[in-house]
């Protein structure tokens, strides 16, 4: 079977997946592709940042760099992400996963008090992704699993961030959906990172998988 977008049966789909740092997006997505993958589908695992030049710098300079130019290097990194990496696996049918996208980039820069309708004119020509998954828990469910894991950089590190981060999360998942995003939202406080899978997996057969016949 081949997932395919209701506006185009000639390519795969674009699935995103973002959520809080801590709430297991990572976990869930390598957990999905093995589903996916099981289920008989082509699929390929990204990130952003990305492994490109552009995302090597956001990783480099996200400690240093703030506010509007940070936020313009991210959303380079996409504009680049999607041309040189997302774009050609999708186009030859495959299912691409990312883990962080638009949504990561209307929520992290936020924290350093960057206008929500910039962030939002900065990714406008970035490609819809057919189905954006958001991950939602607790600000303490998310703070703990966290400290578990370890913090990666200084937006994890500021005191109540988990706090913040959901705050920001709620907004971007409104202003999404009223703008017209397929949006599915995962609630992670209890459930195992498998059960999310299997709960996004079969969103995307419901949805995607073409009529028989
Ligand atoms: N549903 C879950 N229940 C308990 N622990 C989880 C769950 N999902 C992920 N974890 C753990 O939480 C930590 C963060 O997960 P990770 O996938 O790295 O999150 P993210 O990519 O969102 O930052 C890891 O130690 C992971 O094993
Ligand atoms: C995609 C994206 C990520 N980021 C940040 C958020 C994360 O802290 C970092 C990604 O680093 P990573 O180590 O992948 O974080 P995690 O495993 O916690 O998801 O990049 C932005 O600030 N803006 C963006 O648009």
């Amino acid at each position: 079977m081949s997932l395919r977008p209701f506006s185009d049966h000639q390519r795969g789909l674009f699935v995103s997946v973002d959520g809080p740092s801590g709430a297991g997006k990572s976990t869930i997505v390598q957990c999905l592709a093995q589903l996916l993958a099981a289920a008989g589908e082509e699929v390929h695992v990204t990130a952003e940042p990305s492994t490109g030049p552009i995302g090597a710098l956001c990783r480099e300079l996200t400690e240093t760099t703030i506010g509007h130019a940070l936020a313009c290097l991210y959303a380079a990194d996409r504009y680049h992400h999607l041309e040189a990496e997302v774009r050609p696996n999708t186009e030859v049918g495959r299912v691409v996963l990312t883990d962080r996208y638009i949504p990561s980039g209307l929520v992290m820069q936020r924290f350093d008090g960057v206008d929500p309708a910039f962030l939002w004119g900065l990714n406008a020509e970035a490609d819809r992704p057919d189905l954006a998954v958001i991950l939602e828990a607790d600000p303490e469910v998310i703070s703990e699993r966290l400290q578990e894991r370890g913090p990666h950089n200084r937006f994890q590190l500021s005191p109540g961030s988990s706090h913040a981060e959901s705050h920001f999360y709620r907004q971007v998942t409104e202003r999404l959906i009223q703008a017209g995003y397929d949006v599915l939202r995962v609630d992670v406080n209890k459930r195992p990172p498998e059960q999310s899978a299997a709960l996004i997996r079969d969103r995307l057969l419901t949805f995607f998988a073409p009529a028989a016949g």
